[in-house]
């Protein structure tokens, strides 16, 4: 495991009343990548600027390789930041808007010619030195932004939104692009999305943040399969989040039937939540299911078809590569290993529930 680059020690941040980061705590590691994850207004970006030192905190600490930065100007920290707006200089060429940052620090023309033929080698856009910033298209721009980024040798690169203003398909391409260049800059990368496929693509590290909060950290599989809450199952991926009753170890009733599961440790008779990811419901004959249901919805997705399931007055999504026209009966079935049991939030688990027989 590599070494903690920067820990993040009870961070709070308050715009007037408004609560933006309560006590946060996390630690991010040489050489990783590492997403924020959240929906609008969770404090991701808030974080970022944090870090970056565009932004102070009300209370806490930023210790960067075991120094407090708390005080330390954006430019004289080791971490530069990429925004979604590419913010480039529109009257200055490539080369002028990449140099910028050098220029500054005084750095020789001989020293600057050869960051921007290095930065540019590994951006994919050698060549481009003279091209002014409107003549590139939106990628591109968003590449070279990251290339004056990248001048400054930083160790860590802070990303803000850096592919939301591009279409999916570049989307995508830019997406395998970043870990290609994370990987031979040897960097520690912080990106900030609330696009969840794009941080699950990514990542090495996931950290899912709400309201201020961190709900879970973990790796990409980690976070997807096993969803620590509500929160977090609903945010990554589509599921079944079905309220349930863990009668004991490994049997779990759900909508009144009893589920044989792999979870254990949740008491008896306790309420809890169970939740079943679309793909891993198994639509069988009526007879061969634990619950019967009926069609009542199909789309094609390409891939495969979402269907929605009546059962047990709750409608269950199903992903299945096999067509299951509307209107037919079926049965549910569901392997153990794939039902995640999470316990219900403080405020809902009051008191057990007795289990009816
Ligand atoms: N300079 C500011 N002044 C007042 N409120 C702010 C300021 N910056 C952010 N906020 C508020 O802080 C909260 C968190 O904002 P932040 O930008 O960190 O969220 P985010 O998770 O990055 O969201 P998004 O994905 O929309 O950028 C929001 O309620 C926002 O309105």
């Amino acid at each position: 495991m590599a070494n903690k680059l920067i820990d993040i020690v009870n961070v709070s941040k308050s715009y007037g009343d408004n609560l933006v980061l309560d006590e946060l705590n996390l630690y991010i590691r040489e050489n990783e990548f590492l997403t924020l994850l959240g929906p609008s207004g969770c404090g991701k970006t808030t974080l970022l600027r944090i870090l970056g030192g565009f932004e102070s905190c009300d209370s806490g600490h930023i210790i960067f390789d075991g120094k407090n930065i708390n005080n330390v100007p954006p430019n004289k920290r080791q971490l530069n930041t990429v925004f979604q707006k590419y913010a480039l200089f529109s009257h200055m060429s490539i080369a002028e808007n990449i140099a910028f940052g050098l220029k500054i620090k005084g750095k020789s023309k001989a020293y600057i010619n050869d960051k921007i033929r290095y930065a540019l080698k590994l951006v994919n856009l050698d060549g481009y030195e003279n091209r002014t910033p409107d003549s590139l298209s939106g990628g591109q721009q968003q590449r070279i932004a990251i290339a004056r980024a990248i001048v400054n040798e930083p160790k860590v690169l802070l990303l803000d939104e850096p592919l939301g203003a591009l279409d999916l398909k570049l989307r995508q391409d830019m997406q395998y692009e970043l870990i290609r260049l994370k990987n031979e800059l040897g960097i520690t990368f912080i990106y900030v999305t609330h696009d969840q496929e794009e941080a699950l693509t990514m990542s090495d590290t996931i950290v899912v943040m709400n309201q201020g909060y961190i709900q879970q950290i973990g790796t990409p599989e980690d976070i997807y399969n096993e969803p620590e809450n509500a929160f977090v199952a609903d945010f990554i991926g589509e599921s079944n989040i079905l309220p349930a009753v863990m009668v004991e170890d490994k049997l779990v009733k759900i909508l009144g039937v009893n589920f044989p599961c792999v979870d254990v440790g949740f008491g008896k008779n306790k309420p809890v939540d169970a939740v079943i990811r679309p793909e891993d419901i198994d639509l069988v004959k009526p007879e061969e299911g634990l619950l019967e249901g009926v069609v009542t919805h199909l789309i094609f997705k390409g891939v495969h078809y979402e269907m929605e399931v009546s059962a047990n007055n709750f409608d269950w999504l199903v992903h299945s590569t096999d067509m299951v026209p509307v209107g037919t009966t079926v049965g549910i079935k569901v392997d153990p290993f794939d039902i995640q049991i999470m316990k219900k939030p403080e405020s809902e688990d009051e008191e057990a529930v007795p289990v009816e027989e």
